[in-house]
């Protein structure tokens, strides 16, 4: 697993357009050497606002939208169209403004489908296993990117402090209990979470500074602490505001918009 590298902007509003920037670059360089990308979304502020930047900004254009795969790193479980669930959130700010193969938008599914938690956790695991390639070596896809939001509890995805959810191992699991409404909710596991190439952490606020300390220690575990479980295997970025990245011991972060 890498080793996380800091980046930090100067406030809510210029992250969430940097890390767009970095997203659109990201995926036409995959594009360009590969010809289709694969995108792992998050829910939560940040993430949203980094949505709707790249919805704002001519460069999206760049993107090849009809082969990019779509997934999501946790979901509320929720009926489609709920404004709580991720994924209401994304297709308003991006994915409905886009050219999307529709077939290539991997929704976690909500109670209107007729499965329970657990079998749409299973449903997702098994959509995941048909679109792992051999040079995958494992059950899911090595997603180019995956951002993942982060609460001021440290959880990412939906795996909360000392869940069992963060022990899992499968691939996909339904989690009960959050501690965040609603209580039921999908997620990636971290086995999962480790298979991306890229993962990137997105956190603005005072309110994360100290949950983005922790997940930097060393001396940090992602079962009481999730966001320090948040690795990818080639590259692991945080990407913070001035406020989030209040905590981190000096020299760690590297400020990008002063
Ligand atoms: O519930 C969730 O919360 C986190 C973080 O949200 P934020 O609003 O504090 O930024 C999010 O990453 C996750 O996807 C979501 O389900």
């Amino acid at each position: 697993m890498s080793v996380p590298n800091v980046v930090v902007h100067r406030d809510a509003d210029v992250l969430a357009k940097a890390v767009a920037a970095r997203i659109i670059t990201r995926l036409v360089d995959v594009q360009s050497a590969r010809g289709s990308a694969s995108l792992v979304l998050t829910g939560g502020t940040v993430g949203i606002a980094t949505l709707a930047a790249i919805a704002a900004t001519p460069a999206r254009d760049a993107v090849d939208w009809p082969k990019l795969d779509i997934w999501w790193g946790d979901e509320r479980f929720l009926p489609s169209g709920d404004p709580e669930r991720n994924e209401t959130g994304a297709r308003e700010a991006l994915l409905d403004r886009v050219d999307l193969d529709p077939a290539r938008v991997h929704v976690m599914r909500g109670p209107d489908s007729g499965m329970s938690a657990e079998e749409s956790a299973d449903a997702y695991a098994e959509e995941l296993r048909k679109a792992a390639r051999p040079e995958d070596h494992g059950p899911v896809p090595s997603f180019d990117v995956m951002l993942l939001g982060m609460g001021p509890d440290s959880h990412v995805a939906s795996l909360f402090p000392g869940n069992p959810a963060v022990y899992d191992t499968r691939s996909v699991v339904a989690v009960h209990g959050s501690p965040k409404p609603p209580p039921v909710r999908i997620s990636l596991t971290f086995p999962t979470i480790h298979a991306a190439r890229e993962v990137w952490v997105v956190a603005a606020g005072e309110e994360k500074a100290g949950a983005v300390r922790l997940a930097l220690s060393q001396d940090s575990g992602q079962v009481q602490v999730p966001a320090a479980g948040a690795r990818g295997s080639r590259r692991t970025l945080f990407l913070l505001d001035r406020a989030a990245a209040g905590k981190i011991p000096a020299g760690l972060g590297r400020i990008a918009s002063p």
